[in-house]
């Protein structure tokens, strides 16, 4: 989407970031709110690790073919008007989940919201693209996505905030969630209604302005871009799986924590990424070097794994390394990305990097959850997590060779990565 030469009035242009962020923190606590009912889904209707992966793994189980599809209604019917239906689409899901009387339908319910979650998100970039066209993009897209990650830290503290609701078993926290995705629906409503003003003025695009996918155009891509989705699967999947849905059953099984406590350290990395992403995005346009940062955010994930594992150190190390690494490579990678393509094929670039991202994500959520099950992982026998770990481990490996394969042949410098493509 490119915005008009005549830009929209700069206090509508925040009003407008505010209210997507609002929008996306929903989405985010929603995404979220499997991890800490995890153990309470098994105590109390008896399932299994593979089923509590399998709600989250089926949130990108669609996308794997959906993404591409969501992009171009995106651009067909603007911004505004996907933002909508696609947050009407996450509610109607996160409903689902929470009123479903068996596991078949909270799965349908977490189809349903993936359905709707993933378009909402490049719903949300685009919306912010159209009216932050200069040179406050950057740090407009990291904060909507740092109060998206306050979405996810709030999720992991409602056992803390919630207690209560938490006492009455694994239904109300879910109810919760629902009304959480009311308001992120409401914020999307006002976001569309007061889209229409500027747009009828001829400020903003008015839609119905898709370049047509051609798949050939994939094969333009560099050798950079390929290295970089590589990286991006690899590492969302290992951080997605076990930060959205092991690591809190695994904190409370194998470190000795209780629920709301396990629920508190695993927020701390959402809620470090909430001010860090930014001010790393805002540190790296500056510097203009993005490959030696992906790379050392990439490096921290498998080094807080291997601390987790192996050693008894205090929780706050790890934490503190996977919070970096968190906060870090979104900041980089995104802006990277659009670096590495013609703008024109930026789209088409994101949406082939979701739909492997998450055919990714749904597969280590699913692999995890089967690896836990067959070595009868709990708590009382902690070391049934050892296969997940080291199955996390390698794929986060396998993602730093990614980001130094990518920093020695076309990191170097913002020109550098410009010629590579
Ligand atoms: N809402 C959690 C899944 C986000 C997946 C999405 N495709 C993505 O990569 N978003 C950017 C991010 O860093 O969250």
């Amino acid at each position: 989407m490119t915005a008009a030469s005549a830009q929209p009035p700069r206090g509508l242009a925040w009003l407008i970031g505010a209210l997507v962020a609002a929008s996306q923190f929903g989405n985010y606590y929603v995404y979220d709110s499997i991890g800490p009912v995890a153990d309470l889904l098994q105590q109390q209707r008896g399932f299994s690790d593979s089923q509590v992966g399998l709600l989250n793994a089926i949130y990108s189980l669609p996308n794997v073919v959906l993404i591409l599809v969501g992009g171009v209604l995106v651009d067909r019917f603007g911004a505004a008007r996907m933002t909508l239906w696609t947050s009407l689409v996450c509610l109607a899901g996160a409903l689902l989940t929470a009123f479903s009387p068996d596991f078949f339908g909270m799965a349908a319910g977490r189809l349903l919201f993936g359905i709707g979650a993933e378009t909402f998100s490049i719903a949300t970039l685009a919306a912010i693209a159209d009216y932050f066209g200069g040179s406050s993009l950057a740090l407009a897209m990291g904060l909507a996505l740092g109060i998206g990650r306050l979405g996810s830290a709030s999720a992991d503290m409602s056992p803390t905030w919630f207690a209560g609701t938490y006492a009455r078993g694994w239904q109300p926290p879910l109810v919760l969630a629902a009304g959480v995705a009311a308001t992120s629906l409401g914020a999307a409503a006002v976001y569309w209604w007061l889209d229409r003003g500027p747009r009828r003025a001829g400020l903003l695009p008015t839609g119905n302005s898709a370049e047509k996918f051609v798949w050939r155009d994939l094969l333009h891509f560099g050798r950079a871009y390929w290295y970089l989705l590589v990286l991006c699967v690899l590492w969302y999947s290992v951080i997605l799986a076990f930060r959205s849905t092991f690591s809190i059953k695994y904190f409370q099984h194998v470190h000795g924590l209780d629920l709301a406590t396990a629920g508190e350290m695993n927020s701390y990395v959402f809620l470090a990424a909430v001010f860090a992403t930014p001010a790393f995005g805002w540190l790296c346009d500056r510097l203009q070097r993005y490959a030696p940062f992906l790379a050392f955010g990439t490096l921290l994930l498998p080094v807080a794994l291997a601390v987790l594992a192996l050693t008894h150190w205090s929780l706050w190390i790890s934490t503190a390394l996977i919070g970096i690494s968190y906060s870090l490579v979104p900041a980089v990678m995104w802006p990277l990305a659009s670096r590495l393509v013609a703008p024109s094929r930026f789209g088409t670039a994101i949406g082939l990097m979701w739909v492997i991202q998450n055919a990714g994500i749904s597969g280590a959520n699913l692999v995890a959850g089967w690896l836990n099950d067959r070595a009868v992982a709990s708590a009382a026998n902690p070391a049934g997590y050892d296969g997940m770990m080291v199955f996390f481990g390698t794929a986060s490996t396998l993602g730093l060779v990614c980001a130094l394969v990518l920093w020695a042949t076309a990191g170097r410098r913002h020109h550098e990565l410009k010629a590579s493509a």
